[in-house]
Formats: structure tokens, sequence, C-alpha cells
């Protein structure tokens, strides 16, 4: 059938570039095309092996456009779980990523892989959008905790989950198998590292309370390899400093702080020619910055990252590789044009091995 026949190409073009990449011979590729046709043939899908599974997931980070991280994708630990078909098996799987991921601050960056989607169906899903999100509440016109989650927070509410109202509650992981209906886990607080936030010469700043979590783990995109899509493969880097300091804690409809800092710093906010944003803005990216390295958890600035970003392009062309990009993501939300990356135009090509948006599993 011709959908046999795309999803047949989508293998060859994979495995052509993976194998020769691995550096195996032609006969290897020939042989392995010859399987993966048979298979194709009998089942209308084919199964990838334990080395295409890993390599397939190393090439998407490679080609994610709106990452400027991607210099280290070949040291992506990929952990095989295409074995977990129930909830509570995700859920053990899930527990041992945030583990390992964590290493106590010394931050390593992996994927675990579940099972791909099947004849259309998607054999389990997380509805989680991170693994780690701190819970939302809309109280009468205010919002407590992170707005980014409220629709979150409350579909967990719907299965009976109830939260401190602190502004830094941890929502609980929402877990679906295949036509049954979601089932709430809480992930141990003992798993879940945290950094307190100071400034190492602005004292009051400590007194506001904030934190934020030590491993962003990505739960929500599909993982597309040689045509066959897995819609549970989560992922975690490190952060960059801006995310936090720039986006989630300063952002209006976030955090909100940069008022709460600039008070703290003394600043009049009358008046926007004295630029007190912009000063509130980088003394708490200063704060991120030095509360990650005293708490001893990895975070890049957004300088050497984008220099990272340049060794990454001089490495890709080496290896005779185009390199793609989204410069609006690359580009940091803080000094922008203080990094080569605002300099120069990318090409947004959209190459696989790559990680989508897809929809959530309500809809
Ligand atoms: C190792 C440290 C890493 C750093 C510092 C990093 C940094 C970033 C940053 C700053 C963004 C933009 C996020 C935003 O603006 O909201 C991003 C996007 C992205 N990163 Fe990385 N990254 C890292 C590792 C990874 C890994 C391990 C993967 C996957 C295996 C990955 C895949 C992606 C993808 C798919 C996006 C785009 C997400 C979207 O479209 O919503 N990154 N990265
Ligand atoms: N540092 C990171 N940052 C992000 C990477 C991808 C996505 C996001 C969150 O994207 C949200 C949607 C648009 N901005 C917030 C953050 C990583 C997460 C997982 C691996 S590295």
């Amino acid at each position: 059938k011709e959908q046999h026949t795309e999803l047949f190409q989508k293998a060859v073009d994979f495995i052509d570039r993976c194998y020769a990449e691995l550096g195996f011979s032609a006969d290897q590729q020939q042989q392995r095309l010859q399987d993966i046709e048979n298979e194709i043939k009998e089942s209308g899908t084919y199964t990838h092996t334990m080395e295409e599974l890993s390599h397939g997931a190393k090439m998407a980070w490679r080609n994610s456009n709106r990452c400027i991280g991607r210099l280290l994708w070949e040291t992506l630990e990929v952990f095989d779980r295409r074995d977990v078909t129930s909830a509570d098996g995700a859920f053990e799987a899930l527990q041992d990523h945030i583990r390992y991921a964590t290493n106590d601050g010394d931050i390593r960056s992996a994927i675990t892989v579940f099972p791909p989607r099947k004849e259309g169906r998607d054999p389990i899903r997380i509805w989680n959008h991170q693994l780690i999100r701190y819970a939302g509440y809309e109280m009468d016109g205010t919002i407590i905790g992170d707005s980014a989650n409220v629709a979150m927070t409350k579909k967990c509410e719907s299965l009976g989950w109830q939260g401190a109202h602190t502004s830094f509650d941890v929502l609980p992981l929402v877990i679906q198998e295949d036509g049954q209906p979601e089932q709430l886990y809480k992930i141990p607080d003992s798993l879940v590292k945290e950094v307190p936030i100071s400034h190492p010469d602005i004292q009051g700043i400590e007194t506001l309370g904030i934190k934020w979590h030590a491993v962003p783990i990505i739960s929500d995109m599909l993982l597309e390899i040689g045509g066959i899509d897995y819609p549970m493969a989560p992922f975690n880097g490190w952060y960059m400093g801006t995310e936090i300091g720039a986006r989630n804690l300063a952002d209006e409809d976030r955090y909100n702080l940069l008022p709460a800092i600039a008070k703290q710093m003394g600043l009049a906010t009358n008046s926007n020619r004295s630029l007190w944003i912009d000063k509130a803005l980088v003394e708490l990216n200063i704060a991120v910055l030095h509360s990650y390295h005293q708490a001893g958890v990895t975070l890049v600035d957004h300088h050497t990252a984008a220099k990272q970003f340049k060794a990454f392009e001089k490495k890709e062309n080496n290896a005779g590789r185009p390199v793609t990009g989204n410069w609006t993501w690359l580009i940091p939300p803080v000094s922008p044009a203080t990094t080569h990356i605002f300099h120069k135009p990318y090409r947004n090509d959209i190459v696989t091995p790559n990680f989508f948006h897809q929809p959530s599993p309500q809809d």
C-alpha cells in the first residue's frame, strides 16, 4: 500500500545517513533495508535496533533548529524503554530518568524512549509539558504560582490532586495508557532538586523566597526517526540561565518579579528612561547564575552557550553537514546582539530525525 511505500522511503533515507555515520558497510545497509522491507510488508511497520534508536535520538537533537545547546548532541544518554506499556511502569522509568539526569546537580543529558505509535494509536502518553513544573492557581483575579500551568493544575485538581497553594508546588505526573483514564503520580520530594535564588551583593533578594527546579525535562514532544513516531520520549539537558532569569521569573504573565527586584535594589520605577527594568533584569540573571553555581547545579550562561553553538556550527561544517536553525529562538532574550547568532541568518529547514510539537493527549 502507498503508506507502506512512504514509510519504507523514510526508513531508507534514515538508514542511509545513520549507517554511513556509524561506519557500517553498504552490504550491512542493504541487508538491513531488506529486513525492514520484509517487516513492513508483514506488519505495516518496523522496529529500530538499539543502535538505530540511540543514534536516531542524537540526530534528532542535532537537527533541533531552536536549540542553542546542540554542540553536545553525541553525549546524549538514551534509555530504551519500549518495553514499558503500563502507567505504573512508565512512572518507575520516569523516576529513573529524573534520578539519572539530576545526578545530585552534575546534570547528565538523557532521553527515555517509550513505545512508538502503532496503527495511529499511542500506547502510552504523558500529559505534562515538563516532568517538573510548578502549579498555577487562579484565585479571584490573582494568580498564585506559575500562570503557564493554570490549565494543567485544574486538570490535576479534577483528577483529585490537592496542592498546598504555595507559589512552588510541584505538579503530579498525569500518565495515560491507550484507551484508559489518565492516572496521577506524585514525584517523591527527594527526587526534585531545587535551587534557592540569592544574589552575591544584593542581600534583600534572598528574602523574596524565590527558587527554581534544577532540571528541565520536556515530556510532550514527539520524536520521529525514519518514519516511526515516538509520542512519549522525555528528554533533558540543563538550563541556560536566561530561561529562568529572563523568562520564567521575569515575564509579566509568569512570576513577574522585576518590580520586586527593582524594589530590593532601591530603584525608582516611575520612568522608562532610567532603564530600571533592564537593571533589574540583569541583576536577576546574575542571581540565577550565582545561585545555581553555589548549589553545584549545572547551568550555562548565554554568552558561553553562544560560543558553544559557534563551535557546533564549525564542527558541522567540518562534517560536511549544513547547520539549520531558527534564529528567533536561537538568540537569547538578554543582550542578544552581543552574541554572533544575532548577526547572521540561519536556514530553518526541517530535517529528520527531529522533535515535533504534537496535539496534547486531550486533543
Ligand atoms: C545540554 C544542555 C542544553 C541546553 C543549554 C539547551 C538549551 C536550549 C534552549 C535555551 C532552548 C530554547 C527554549 C525556550 O526558549 O523556551 C532549547 C530548545 C530546544 N532544545 Fe535544547 N538545550 C540543551 C539540551 C537539549 C537536549 C538534550 C535536547 C534533546 C535531546 C534538546 C532539544 C531541544 C528542542 C527540541 C528545543 C525546541 C523546543 C520547542 O520547539 O519548544 N536540547 N534548548
Ligand atoms: N534547557 C532547556 N530548555 C528548553 C528546551 C526545550 C523547550 C523548553 C520549553 O519551551 C517552552 C515553549 C516555549 N518556551 C517555553 C525549554 C531544555 C529542556 C530539555 C532539554 S534542554
